[in-house]
């Protein structure tokens, strides 16, 4: 991964329309310039593992988005894994309903694929994380779907929100499972030319 000099003029602009996202790059102090959101075709390739998916996605993303020579464009993709299925965003509360069972008292991947664009060069990354889910209860899985925190949220569950009630453990990255790794992705936008986590002269 060839690394660029820092350049004071770059601008972050954020390709993504999560909330989470957005309130993640904060953390590392950042503000993003511009948000962007990709519109992109997300169906799974027929017989595509879930770690290709989600590098694909978001790279894919990563070159829908529009940027000027002086822009930066950070893009992130999620998917919840359970074994070689993908669990995407949910199309309605029956599906987050089957997503939950299906993970009930099991562990399951969360994958998340970071993209940085600045003119034609890319940088990439991905972290694999794993999440053990407790045993559900239909009461448990109705009261989640109830509070509505399923929807836009891949395998229908945010680990940040009440289904964290649900999650006795986890190995890897809590912010990468909530939709962005966070020294990951300052490493790539460094790498791409942009300060992040620079003294002031
Ligand atoms: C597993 C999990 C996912 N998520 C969210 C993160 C992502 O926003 C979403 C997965 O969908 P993504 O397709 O990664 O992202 P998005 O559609 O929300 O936004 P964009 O494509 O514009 O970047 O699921 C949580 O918030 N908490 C969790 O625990």
């Amino acid at each position: 991964m060839t690394a660029l000099p820092p350049d004071p003029n770059l601008k972050l602009i954020l390709g993504s329309g999560s909330p989470r996202r957005r309130e993640l790059i904060g953390q590392l102090g950042l503000v993003a310039h511009d948000v962007r959101a990709p519109d992109i075709d997300e169906d799974v390739r027929a017989g595509e593992k879930p770690r290709d998916y989600v590098n694909r996605i978001a790279l894919e993303k990563a070159r829908t988005v529009s940027i000027a020579d002086d822009e930066v464009v950070l893009c992130a993709d999620t998917t919840v894994a359970l074994g070689r299925r993908i669990m995407g965003k949910p199309e309605d509360a029956s599906q987050a309903g089957q997503f939950l069972r299906a993970m009930s008292g099991r562990r399951h991947q969360v994958i998340t694929a970071l993209a940085v664009r600045r003119e034609e060069r890319m940088w990439q990354r991905d972290v694999v994380s794993q999440v053990k889910m407790k045993a559900l209860s239909d009461r448990e899985i109705g009261w989640y779907l109830a509070t509505g925190d399923w929807q836009g949220k891949a395998g229908g569950y945010g680990i940040q929100g009440p289904a964290s009630a649900f999650i006795p453990w986890i190995g890897g990255s809590f912010h990468a499972v909530m939709g962005l790794p966070l020294p990951e992705t300052a490493a790539l936008l460094t790498a791409a030319g942009l300060p992040v986590m620079e003294i002031a002269p």
